[in-house]
């Protein structure tokens, strides 16, 4: 895929001088290619400088939700995921112990190319970068930032390197960041505070199929539960969960090992003997941390950070693409009225409001994600097996308790008091269980503790995400600032 010749580099010099650029966008992958192309719309000038301009090889950002291809539409952008091979994904399977919770998106209600979809991320982001591209407005070279231009307590800009190494900076009233989790340019932007739970080993199986056609299949399995979808018409990918503490190493064949005597077994076995060969390919495993962190922004006129940059949770429900693109289509409904940019202070404090209300959609996907890496993770702990076992019957019960998880999952229902209330609902579902058919004092005791321990898998995230923030957002004063100018 090429981008139109005028759009790349060779038009940076133009940009070098300060008033020719409205926004400057660090970082085009899904956020930032997905941002120049809202703002390119919106008839403002963006210089999009990123790293590497040959599209990302890497296996995150293979799942985008139901709730994330809604908001490709909100941008425009829905004819991203046509001619890569992408697939429809119209929900989960949930396997454990040979027992099946099926998880159905809600789709009824709308059109019917309306589901989630799964594809190669690099094909996906080439999509968006070159759509951005396409817009005379927009300008997307490559490049690496190396700091954001700071005078006087406001960022101007960025300094950065060229493909030949020149050093350069770019001048703009904005600079948005969005330079993905590893970012470098966050530190002076955010409190960045990275956990990382457990990493993602991947490696995609090729020639065989899932037993259930555009389901993806989550095995919750001892030691380390495993997520499958197609990623191509020929090629399924697998990811399995594996705690920080435990992690094989892949050079000295470890992980080889590990996958194949402690994970291919757990796979169905229609896919035992792809799932051996995919291990024994040449480089063919992958591996990502899944890293969590809550936003916590501390803005400065002139700079903005949003997607992977500012917030990132566990990879497990395949959230990050959904939360990032619906960061984007508010920051862009949140700039509309905005003809100019210069007043930075202003500008700044008007979108304080921003981090508020992205929470229906951020806390709702961060917490479900958070807690069920943690629910469906196996444990030596009976307790903690109960909680599995509580979230699986659940989920088995069907009707309104699987509609409402699968509702929030797809990224179609961003509501934190939903969320809140099927956890509880889980939660007396679990002890319920253990009551049946005859409470004793042991099987209380048992209720007690999964209860204890239920909120004490929950309510750190809840705090995280802030408690006033996803519950009460209309007490936030910063929701009611009007943009600079209106009044
Ligand atoms: C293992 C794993 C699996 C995942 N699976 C899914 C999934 O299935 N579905 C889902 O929705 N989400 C998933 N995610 C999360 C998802 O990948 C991210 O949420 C999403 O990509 C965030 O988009 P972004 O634009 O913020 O970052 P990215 O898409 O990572 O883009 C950042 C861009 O910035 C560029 N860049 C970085 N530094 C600089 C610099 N200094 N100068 C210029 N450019 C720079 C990079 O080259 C890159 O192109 C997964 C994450 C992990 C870790």
């Amino acid at each position: 895929m090429e981008f139109p010749k005028e759009n790349c580099a060779n038009k940076a010099e133009n940009h070098e001088a300060a008033g020719t650029t409205d926004v400057i966008i660090v970082g085009a992958g899904v956020a930032g290619a997905a941002l120049a192309y809202a703002l390119g719309k919106d008839g403002r000038r963006v210089h999009v400088i990123e790293r590497d301009l040959n599209g990302p090889n890497r296996f995150a950002g293979e799942v985008l939700l139901p709730g994330g291809y809604l908001k490709l539409i909100e941008l425009g952008l829905e004819d991203c995921v046509d001619e890569i091979d992408a697939r429809r994904l119209l929900g989960y399977v949930l396997y454990k112990d040979g027992k099946e919770a099926p998880v159905t998106f809600p789709l009824e209600k709308f059109e019917s190319h309306v589901a989630g979809r799964t594809f190669h991320n690099g094909r996906f982001v080439r999509r968006l970068q070159n759509k951005a591209a396409s817009l005379h407005n927009v300008s997307l070279e490559q490049g690496t930032v190396t700091s954001l231009l700071e005078e006087n307590g406001t960022v101007k800009g960025v300094h950065y390197k060229d493909t030949s190494g020149r050093v350069l900076t770019a001048y703009a009233p904005l600079t948005v960041v969005c330079d993905g989790c590893f970012s470098n340019l966050r530190r002076s932007l955010c409190n960045p505070r990275v956990d990382v739970p457990s990493y993602f080993v991947g490696f995609a199986l090729t020639n065989c199929k899932l037993p259930l056609e555009h389901y993806g299949a989550v095995i919750l399995a001892d030691p380390s539960p495993l997520v499958l979808y197609p990623i191509s018409s020929t090629e399924i990918r697998c990811n399995v969960d594996i705690p920080s503490r435990n992690l094989p190493s892949v050079s000295n064949g470890e992980m080889a090992h590990y996958l194949k005597t402690l994970v291919a077994p757990k796979v169905f076995p229609e896919l035992y003997t792809a799932c051996i060969s995919a291990i024994e390919k040449k480089d063919n495993i992958r591996v990502m941390p899944n890293r969590i962190m809550a936003a916590a922004p501390h803005p400065i006129p002139g700079a903005f950070l949003i997607g992977d940059a500012l917030n990132m949770r566990h990879a497990l429900t395949g959230g990050g693409m959904t939360v990032a693109l619906s960061d984007v289509v508010l920051l862009r409904d949140l700039l509309r009225p905005l003809q100019n940019l210069s007043d930075a202070p202003a500008v700044c404090g008007y979108l304080e409001s921003f981090y508020t209300l992205r929470k229906p959609m951020s806390s709702t996907i961060n917490t479900l994600a958070n807690v069920l890496q943690k629910v469906f993770r196996a444990s030596s702990d009976p307790t903690m097996e109960d909680v599995q076992l509580a979230f699986f019957g659940y989920l088995r019960l069907g009707g309104v308790f699987s509609y409402g998880v699968s509702a929030m999952l797809s990224g179609l229902c961003p509501r934190p008091l939903s969320l809140a209330f099927h956890i509880f609902a889980v939660a007396l579902y679990g002890v319920g269980r253990l009551l049946l058919p005859f409470p004793s004092p042991k099987r209380l005791w048992d209720g007690v503790k999964l209860f204890w321990v239920a909120v004490g898998i929950v309510l750190p995230f809840i705090w995280s995400e802030g408690v006033r923030q996803m519950f009460f957002p209309l007490t936030v004063p910063a929701c009611y600032r009007t943009p600079p100018g209106h009044n």
